[in-house]
């Protein structure tokens, strides 16, 4: 871990809102793994193998009339993220029940208490699709229900899952340090009965879960669902984020195509969670 090199972008945004919210999540989709907001915007890290010049396209036609991007970039080798991580990740709690903080953060006095070590992988609830994800998993049942948590990230959706009575539970991701932060945070959540798998849909042949949660992004949902939905038991739930208002059409043809109803949504800064049942 401590040789991997990282690009640190140093990117100025004007103005600062809604810019700076904006690129993070953009970038975050385009593989950056940690943000630290500066006074003129906000310095994005990504692994030097993960790089390639499409992201910095991608983030030019973010440029509009209401903002501007520019950008500065030097390399740097990283070697103790936690001390970043520690200056810059705030605990935070969703609707007052479920807290998700570092182990060296002060406990809350919440319903559920979700430790995330610091490394890099995504699923710290600060983005509005995993904190909108726990607010789904908060409202609906999961006592001794099966669950997939597919793109599992830190694995922070398949713990709440646990603790609200879910079991077994596979969280799935297909990036190597997701999958041994998972490893770590299941650890950390003395979770029993969540296996984190490495690997995409190609390892879900032949299973079956009542309940699925998947926070990706449009296109690998688009992709996959069909091999998510062949997974789902009757009357199962599924729970899709990581996209848009604007593509909800698209992802819901998908879902109805596979006899899948559309049961609610919830909504954060233009991003979206859908809940879908299978009749
Ligand atoms: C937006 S993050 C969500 C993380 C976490 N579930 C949350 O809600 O915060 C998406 C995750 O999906 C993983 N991922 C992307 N494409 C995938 C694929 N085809 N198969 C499995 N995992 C994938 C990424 O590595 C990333 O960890």
């Amino acid at each position: 871990m401590s040789n991997i090199i990282y690009i640190g972008y140093q990117f100025k945004v004007s103005p600062l809102q809604p810019g700076v919210e904006i690129l993070i999540a953009e970038l975050g989709y385009a593989g950056f793994e940690s943000f630290v907001e500066t006074e003129e915007g906000v310095t994005a890290y990504i692994q030097k193998e993960e790089w390639n010049d499409s992201i910095l396209e991608d983030v030019q036609i973010l440029n509009s009339e209401e903002f501007k991007i520019d950008y500065e970039f030097n390399e740097i080798e990283q070697t103790n993220w936690n001390e970043e991580w520690e200056k810059n990740f705030n605990p935070i709690v969703v609707d007052n029940v479920c807290a998700v903080r570092a182990p060296f953060h002060e406990k809350f006095d919440t319903e559920y208490d979700i430790i995330i070590e610091p490394k890099m992988s995504f699923g710290t609830g600060h983005h509005e699709t995993t904190h909108m994800m726990i607010q789904h998993i908060l409202k609906n049942d999961f006592a001794n229900k099966s669950v997939l948590d597919m793109g599992c990230g830190t694995g922070v959706l398949a713990i709440l899952a646990e603790m609200k009575g879910a079991k077994p539970i596979d969280a799935v991701d297909y990036d190597n340090w997701c999958y041994l932060n998972s490893l770590e945070n299941v650890e950390s959540n003395n979770a029993q009965h969540i296996t984190v798998i490495e690997g995409d849909a190609s390892v879900l042949l032949g299973k079956k879960y009542d309940i699925i949660i998947a926070n990706i992004n449009r296109n690998i949902l688009l992709n996959d669902l069909e091999n998510y939905i062949a997974c789902l038991n009757a009357n199962g739930t599924l729970f899709l984020s990581g996209f848009y208002n604007d593509d909800i059409p698209v992802i819901e043809a998908e879902c109805n195509k596979n006899e899948l109803e559309f049961q609610s949504k919830l909504e954060k800064n233009n991003w979206v969670a859908l809940e879908f049942n299978k009749s």
